[in-house]
């Protein structure tokens, strides 16, 4: 609570309207910083309830969501900011599996509480002259990891995002006069491809940059997940033969629902012989670049892409949101995206402009997403963050070593190459019961079961899905540095608690 005399001022009685009123400023800015620790020693407690799950019209009536007329006090802000985060799901609670991205660490999330004070905008060096340069170091970093020297960055609002950006690139180096003079200027229809299991980003680039999704190939995966590279071909000849023009290959590096790794090599041989355009869309598995035991085999050949989408946000547990593309090719960027906006890129600075950032992105501004990265990359080195990558790959080969353990009441679907666990779970009167389509049609329609169990009880939280090849079943992920053994078996536990009668 705050003190009585400042619980009934209002934000009119704080800087900056009030200049005096620092004192009375820190004071409520305290009370909001309690309100967070408090939350974020629940978030930690296995104890407490990862939700309290109400279903949307019941929320409203629970919620005063209301916009007044009047400015409300201080004491009743303080409030909103408890009872916002009294029925916020804790993502970074261990019990937590819910996501790709899952856990709260600690460190970035105090750099984000600097990046809100801090305020800016990451166009111009001009008003970002620190983060502007972190993000040169840090990124610069990120491609060097790749196995790149030199080449260019940069944040995206998303992995989607840096998906398209990546599009745009590729479609302006290989027909730099469709900036200016649009479809009539390409020499033919163009056709992108990408696995049946890349993330559904890929093929809205093909809606949004006006290709068609006609022309957005879904090449077959295997029953790992994996790209059919023979298809891959067959494909691309079948197009040419209709005098369309391949011109991009999304690679998937961890794919969303399996954690599947595309063979980048053989797709890297196939872009060469069709003078394709290579991405590597590593949003999810492009964490285990700072793994020596886990990068190869599954990211060999990322340094044959032309691009490369790493979301640190995924699996490096940096917070929401923080995605970034890579380039191989330095003033792609710019040249794609350049429009010279003479209002926020003058040409006459005092300063080297190639530290400005707006003019190579199609958003104009930007949110800092770099502090959060770099003060968390300092506060573990390269050595804590790649055995954090390390810990969660052993996790997940401890849950899959659990379920082989219990095959009585876990199906595992199968051998995971991430950290993405895929299960059926089978009830009491399933048990024993051959494999085959009419049980998995059973084991699928529980799964929505037991994870409305889950979350009334508020005791987990794991995702299922169906997919291509089969209904419903579980996938838990693995990405909260929070998580121990322990936690793994009471997932399964939980899950068996909840769905034995079933
Ligand atoms: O950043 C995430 O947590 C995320 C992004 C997705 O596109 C899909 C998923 C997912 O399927 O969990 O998670």
């Amino acid at each position: 609570k705050l003190s009585d005399k400042t619980a009934r001022l209002t934000a009119y009685d704080l800087l900056p309207t009030t200049v005096s009123a620092t004192a009375e400023t820190r004071e409520f800015l305290q009370k909001v910083i309690d309100v967070l620790l408090d939350f974020v020693k629940a978030t930690n407690d296995r104890n407490e309830k990862i939700l309290e799950f109400h279903h949307p019209e019941e929320m409203k009536t629970i919620l005063n969501l209301d916009i007044p007329d009047r400015a409300v006090t201080l004491q009743q802000l303080i409030e909103d900011c408890a009872t916002t985060l009294k029925y916020q799901v804790k993502t970074g609670h261990p019990h937590f599996f819910n996501q790709l991205s899952c856990g709260l660490d600690i460190v970035s999330m105090a750099g984000e509480w600097l990046t809100a004070t801090a305020n800016t905008n990451m166009f111009t060096y001009e008003i970002a002259p620190v983060f502007i340069l972190m993000e040169n170091v840090v990124l610069s970093k990120m491609r060097q990891i790749i196995g790149w020297e030199g080449g260019d960055s940069i944040l995206a609002p998303g992995g989607s995002i840096s998906n398209l950006y990546a599009f745009l690139a590729a479609r302006h180096k290989m027909f730099p006069n469709y900036k200016e003079h649009g479809a009539a200027g390409l020499p033919g229809q163009l056709v992108m491809f990408t696995s049946d299991q890349c993330h559904y980003s890929v093929k809205s680039c093909a809606a949004v940059c006006g290709l068609g999704t006609d022309h957005c190939v879904m090449v077959p995966s295997d029953e790992h997940g994996k790209m059919i590279i023979s298809e891959l071909e067959r494909l691309i000849l079948e197009r040419k033969a209709k005098g369309h023009i391949p011109f991009f290959v999304n690679a998937t590096a961890g794919t969303t629902v399996l954690g599947a790794f595309d063979n980048i090599n053989q797709i890297a041989d196939i872009c060469q012989k069709y003078k394709c355009w290579l991405h590597i869309d590593a949003a999810w598995g492009g964490g285990l670049l700072l793994s020596r035991k886990y990068r190869h085999p599954r990211l060999s050949g990322i340094e044959r892409a032309d691009s490369v989408t790493w979301n640190p946000h995924k699996l490096m547990g940096a917070l929401l949101q923080c995605s970034t593309i890579h380039f191989k090719e330095d003033g792609l960027l710019i040249s794609c995206n350049q429009m010279s906006a003479e209002y926020l890129f003058m040409t006459d600075k005092q300063y080297d402009i190639s530290y400005d950032t707006g003019d190579k992105v199609i958003q104009c501004g930007r949110h800092n997403d770099i502090f959060k990265l770099w003060l968390q990359w300092r506060s573990k080195g390269n050595e804590g963050f790649e055995r954090q990558q390390d810990r969660l790959m052993q996790l997940a080969e401890y849950q899959v070593k659990r379920i082989r353990e219990q095959s009585d009441r876990f199906h595992l679907i199968l051998e995971p190459e991430l950290v993405n666990v895929s299960f059926w779970y089978i009830p009491k009167r399933l048990r024993g019961v051959p494999h085959d389509k009419r049980k998995e049609a059973e084991l699928a329609k529980i799964c929505p079961i037991i994870k409305g169990r889950m979350m009334q009880k508020g005791s987990l939280m794991v995702g299922y899905q169906p997919d291509d090849r089969r209904p419903n079943f579980f996938r838990s992920i693995i990405s909260s540095a929070a998580v121990t053994e322990q936690d793994v078996d009471f997932m399964l536990d939980e899950i068996h608690r909840l769905g034995d009668d079933l």
